[in-house]
């Protein structure tokens, strides 16, 4: 498998053009089964979860064709995807292709709603905690589905269609009111989501679903109103910017030093996140095409934060802030509330000399002056990216072994990186 090879201690500095949401960008794709007419849509990134989330869709009959960028337009645009459902033609999801992703488990609603009928395997994705699927099952059987477990296989039936219900989340989880909102737009009646997640990926779904000709109300919010319709026609939609990626390079520069503009991120739509690094002392500036974000020669100060659903601080985000507060000045304290096991970063910081230490679901990272380069692996994409980080602003070589997990959620990161000075190579297996 390849790896990452990185030469610590150069500044960044330049402009880092910011891509589609991979989180955005999934439950778009998904949402194509929902109509037999074309779906297209623009500003998707280059990733591995996309490659993978098109051949789990072409299983069930979705027909795609990806256009590159046009010519005279930025190397880094995203791809345009045209995928078609004309027919289902397959309603089960095997596991040798859903246990690659977590995301690709919420083709569940949508094959539902549409063609009466799912088979869809338990899924996999990230090793950061149990992720149920619970919520998912009981919102779906609010809407008039059988559903049971049957040999790793979540079979649910509605054979005379879906019917709108109350549904309210027992926790906010984002891929169960993806799910549920897709399934309740073919359901016959209003559904009413109550707990729903309101990140800004579950408002993107919604404004193409509605765009798709979806009765939809409230979607960023707690609670969203979806009127049903009998059927659902061709869009076209432009997939938002990256906030995890955006937050992950703005958090690179801090650690860094220097002076890179984010092109094209939305700082609304990580307010807590730029907030607690401007609490650490990281100069950030607001702008309509991007985020400036810059650190010349001050210290960083320790931050305390707490992870929670949107609009709190993003769990995608903590491995991250962590490696960040790794060079602070003083102790910080970092909470996890999302998932139970996400502090797999924790042991291979450690290894580049950062001081951190475990309790429960809090992690004590004392600042150090220097960290040292080291072989380094993760086991999910934002604790791999955060050791990425981490390398570039350590002393000497780090190689970050697993770069599996980077490529599913990081578009061109060697060369988005090392066109604003970092010293950064792939070294294939
Ligand atoms: C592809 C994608 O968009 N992934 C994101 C999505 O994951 P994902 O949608 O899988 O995360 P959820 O929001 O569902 O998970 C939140 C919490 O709810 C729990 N839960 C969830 C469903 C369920 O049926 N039962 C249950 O107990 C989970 O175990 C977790 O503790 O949101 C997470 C939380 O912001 C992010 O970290 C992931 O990057
Ligand atoms: C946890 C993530 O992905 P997934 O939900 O696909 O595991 C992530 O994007 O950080």
């Amino acid at each position: 498998m390849d790896s990452i090879k990185i030469i610590g201690g150069n500044e960044l500095n330049g402009t880092l053009p910011i891509s589609g949401a991979k989180n955005a960008t999934l439950p778009l794709m998904i949402a194509s089964l929902l109509t037999p007419d074309t779906l297209t849509l623009e500003n998707v990134p280059r990733l591995r979860d996309v490659a993978q989330l098109l051949h789990i869709l072409s299983n069930h009959g979705v027909d795609y064709t990806v256009a590159g960028r046009r010519q005279g337009e930025n190397p880094m645009t995203g791809q345009t995807l045209h995928l078609n459902a004309a027919e289902i033609v397959d309603t089960t999801a095997p596991y040798e292709l859903v246990s690659k992703m977590r995301a690709s488990f919420w083709v569940v609603g949508p094959l539902l709603a549409r063609a009466g009928e799912a088979r869809v395997s338990l899924p996999g994705g990230c090793a950061i905690g149990t992720r149920p699927v619970d919520f998912f099952i009981q919102g779906l059987q609010a809407l008039g589905a059988e559903t049971t477990i049957d040999q790793g296989y979540v079979v649910t039936r509605a054979p005379k269609g879906l019917i709108g219900n109350r549904v309210r989340f027992p926790k906010v989880s984002v891929g169960a009111t993806h799910t549920v909102m897709m399934a309740a737009s073919l359901a016959k009646g209003e559904s009413v989501i109550e707990n729903a997640a309101c990140e800004p990926e579950v408002k993107d779904l919604a404004d193409c679903l509605v765009g798709m000709g979806a009765k939809i109300e409230g979607a960023g919010t707690e609670t969203i109103h979806i009127q049903g319709v009998p059927c659902l026609h061709g869009h076209r939609h432009r997939v938002i910017p990256d906030r995890i990626e955006t937050g992950t390079y703005a958090m690179a520069v801090a650690m860094t030093g220097g002076d890179v503009f984010l092109e094209g991120a939305r700082a609304d739509l990580l307010s807590s996140a730029l907030e607690s690094m401007r609490e650490g002392g990281i100069h950030i500036e607001e702008t309509s095409g991007g985020i400036r974000v810059y650190r010349n020669g001050n210290g960083i100060a320790p931050v305390d934060i707490t992870t929670a659903p949107y609009p709190g601080f993003p769990t995608d985000l903590q491995a991250q802030f962590m490696a960040l507060m790794t060079r602070s000045g003083g102790t910080s304290r970092i909470t996890e509330t999302i998932f139970e096991n996400r502090f797999m970063h924790v042991q291979e910081l450690v290894r580049l000399g950062a001081k951190i230490s475990v309790d429960g679901r809090t992690a004590v990272v004392e600042g150090t002056s220097s960290l040292r380069g080291a072989p380094v692996m993760a086991t999910d994409l934002r604790a791999s990216v955060s050791l990425v980080i981490a390398g570039l602003a350590a002393e000497g070589e780090t190689t970050v072994n697993r770069v599996y997990h980077l490529d599913r959620g990081f578009e061109r990161l060697e060369e988005k990186l090392s066109r604003c000075g970092a010293q950064i190579e792939r070294i294939s297996a």
